[in-house]
């Protein structure tokens, strides 16, 4: 059975590094909930703290209602997937997906079923006397995955596992993991700094700044809806106006910035006279809108394929789809900009 993990303060000093800084939250039976962040922001001090590889220094860890403290790797309902993947190159795929039956003395004819079962669920049954080092890397990531779920774990805890990977194969696992975890229902824990991967996976995403969690959310409140100027800017490309508050409303900000007087939400309550960034994606900032209109040269323009991405001078970035018949972004011309105030939101500017 899947089971719910309570994180309440958790905190991880090494010396006096604070790794991971009064964290709390509760991750869902069956969720698949991702923690998102740059590298060293503590992400894997996380992971480690709930597969009991760290002891955490402060705060709790609970499972399913139990309280972990003391309880080492092995006992915990918890299975961990490491970067690397650490499968066994000398043994075949069956004799590794069955090692950990193996080793907790699971009789042979019921690991040979279970293997069998597992084989199917991550859709490789033909590979079973087949040796990890003959499958390609899309297959070792799934043997290693039917590995961790052999020996039926409440949490399955997975540590950048895409990142050695290509990018087209990588994308074809992303909806992979994400449709093995719908099967199974174990709570899925991932880790990542690859924000697509966290976006298109997750029921629900735990973004991490400096050993802090920023922000904690389905994909598009944490896309649309950025707490701080850091989920802001990590999450998907921004577009940012610095300047200081004129004007604020209930809900409202209005900024003075180079571009003149722009106007967008104001979550955070901040005042005339407050320091601010005004950010606006790139797919938002449209041609011929006449609210919050600027007008910025063009520098460049790059063809990605299905989007043109148009820079402009004051480092703003416009995106459009391709349709064949592209706008008139035309380098060293003038564009005029917009962008509505409801697609735009003021924060306090990052120290
Ligand atoms: N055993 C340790 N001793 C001392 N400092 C550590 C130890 N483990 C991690 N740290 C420090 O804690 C911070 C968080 O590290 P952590 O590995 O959790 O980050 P991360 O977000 O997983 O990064 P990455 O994606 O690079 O693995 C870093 O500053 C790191 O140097």
């Amino acid at each position: 059975m899947s089971q719910d993990v309570q994180l309440d303060s958790v905190t991880m000093r090494f010396g006096a590094a604070v790794a991971v800084n009064n964290v709390s939250l509760t991750i869902q039976a069956g969720e698949f909930f991702s923690f998102l962040g740059p590298s060293g922001c503590g992400k894997t001090t996380i992971l480690r703290m709930i597969s009991g590889f760290m002891e955490p220094t402060g705060g709790a860890i609970r499972i399913g209602g139990a309280d972990m403290r003391g309880i080492g790797p092995n006992k915990r309902p918890t299975a961990l997937i490491f970067q690397n993947l650490a499968l066994f190159p000398l043994m075949t795929v069956a004799e590794n997906i069955g090692f950990g039956l193996e080793v907790r003395g699971v009789p042979s004819a019921d690991r040979q079923r279970r293997v069998r079962e597992l084989l199917e669920l991550v859709a490789l049954p033909e590979t079973a006397e087949k040796r990890v080092t003959d499958l390609s890397g899309g297959q070792r990531q799934r043997i290693a995955i039917a590995r961790a779920l052999a020996v039926e774990p409440a949490v399955l805890l997975l540590d950048e596992p895409l990142s050695a990977l290509d990018l087209k194969l990588r994308q074809h696992m992303r909806a992979e993991l994400r449709e093995l975890q719908r099967r199974t229902g174990v709570t899925f824990i991932y880790i990542t700094h690859d924000q697509g991967e966290a976006l298109t996976m997750s029921d629900r995403i735990g973004v991490m700044s400096r050993g802090v969690l920023e922000q904690v959310g389905d994909g598009p409140s944490v896309y649309d809806h950025p707490e701080s100027a850091f989920v802001a800017s990590f999450v998907g490309e921004t577009n940012r106006f610095d300047g200081t508050v004129a004007e604020s409303a209930e809900g409202w900000a209005v900024l003075d910035t180079g571009f003149g007087r722009l106007r967008g939400r104001n979550p955070r309550r901040l005042a005339p006279g407050d320091r601010a960034t005004l950010f606006v994606r790139p797919e938002r900032l449209t041609l011929g809108q006449d609210e919050n209109a600027l007008e910025a040269r063009v520098s460049h323009r790059d063809f990605e394929g299905a989007f043109v991405n148009a820079f402009l001078d004051g480092g703003l970035m416009a995106q459009v789809p391709h349709l064949g018949h592209d706008p008139a972004f035309i380098p060293g011309e003038s564009a005029r900009l917009g962008f509505r105030a409801a697609d735009a939101v003021a924060l306090p500017t990052a120290s």
